[in-house]
């Protein structure tokens, strides 16, 4: 008999497909308040669960008691408590790597749109307000040959590096767990303290996970170390920042400007103050969202799921200890 899977996000066909020539599939594009009640019915028999987003705890898995794997497609696992899952001997699963390039991409045309004004300056041309030349008031900031720190220096954290130091000729100064040979090598990367970045760099690119050790990482502190033309670019998680210390770095002129991909609550509220600040550039969480990268995550998701369920390793565990010892 097939294991009973539940696949809670809207995927490509050919990868449902394959889920269900291994799992006897119950498919819920989204869930909303109509579908919940019937997602949490399904899941008191389920053995896998695959799709991102859902909080994964205690009280959600006292709810699934014949759980085996928690395929996330995403490469962030904040909504999964790992502890609890790994007590239940349960697998977790994640999406690195196959959205690297894709979130820099993002990440980078968020840090030249904040610098070069760009959705200002469209918004000025499409309102019919492009009268005359473009003055000194409208001006934006050079990126190339800028320094450019970087703290989370990991899989994407090295993407970005690459298109900073092929690209734009930036020196790289970077902050991490640890020190990362291999862009210090590639990309002539310096790596610093988050203070030394913070005081020394024109941009700073925040990519850690989000983890209780960088819940609000950068904060009053930090931006008051920044420099008045810094501008700051969060594509990690919007609880890794101060929201509120961000706010009040951008009125009072402590920095110049920040682009957001990431908020604390999303979607963000329609009344919160970056939505009304001509220096914030903001994006709605959309780092690896093309067909391609997403295609790509869904199909990696799913191969994690259908694996675990085999008792073969997937190729993205988390828990590796759970692995070892069911097994
Ligand atoms: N905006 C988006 O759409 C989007 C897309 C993908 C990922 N993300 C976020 O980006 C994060 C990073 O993704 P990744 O694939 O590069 O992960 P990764 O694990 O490859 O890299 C994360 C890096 O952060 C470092 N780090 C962790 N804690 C730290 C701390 N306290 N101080 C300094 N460095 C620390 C790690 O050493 C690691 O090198 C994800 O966890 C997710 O939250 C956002
Ligand atoms: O972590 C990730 O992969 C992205 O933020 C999408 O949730």
């Amino acid at each position: 008999m097939k294991p009973k899977v539940i696949v809670y996000k809207k995927v490509d066909s050919t990868v449902l497909d394959y889920v269900r020539e291994n799992c006897e599939v119950i498919y819920f594009e989204k869930l909303d308040s109509d579908s919940l009640p019937t997602f949490y019915q399904e899941l008191k028999d389920a053995e896998g669960i695959l799709g991102s987003g859902l909080k994964v705890d205690e009280q959600f898995l006292e709810q699934a008691p014949d759980l085996k794997i928690v395929s996330n497609i995403s490469v962030g696992y904040d909504n999964l408590d790992i502890p609890e899952i790994t007590k239940r001997k349960i697998i977790a699963t994640n999406t690195p790597d196959v959205l690297n390039d894709s979130v820099a991409d993002t990440i980078f045309g968020l840090l030249l749109a904040t610098a070069r004004r760009m959705p200002e300056l469209n918004q000025m041309v499409k309102s019919g307000k492009w009268t005359s030349q473009v003055g000194e008031n409208l001006y934006g900031v050079d990126v190339h040959h800028k320094t450019l720190g970087i703290i989370g220096m990991g899989g994407i954290g090295s993407a970005i590096a690459k298109r900073a130091h092929f690209g734009f000729d930036m020196p790289i100064l970077y902050h991490n767990r640890s020190r990362n040979l291999e862009v210090e090598q590639r990309f002539q990367a310096t790596y610093c303290t988050l203070e030394e970045i913070c005081q020394q760099a024109d941009f700073i690119c925040l990519m850690t996970p989000l983890t209780s050790k960088t819940v609000k990482l950068i904060g009053e502190k930090e931006f008051k170390h920044m420099k008045k033309s810094a501008i700051f670019v969060n594509g990690s998680r919007g609880a890794t920042v101060d929201e509120d210390a961000l706010v009040r770095a951008l009125q009072n002129g402590d920095i110049l400007a920040a682009g957001l991909d990431v908020f604390a609550q999303e979607p963000v509220s329609p009344e919160h103050p970056f939505l009304f600040m001509d220096n914030v550039v903001t994006l709605p969480h959309i780092g690896s969202a093309t067909y391609e990268t997403r295609l790509k995550m869904a199909k990696l998701a799913a191969e994690n799921l259908v694996l675990g369920l085999q008792g073969k390793l997937p190729p993205s565990l988390i828990n590796q200890e759970v692995f070892t010892k069911v097994r």
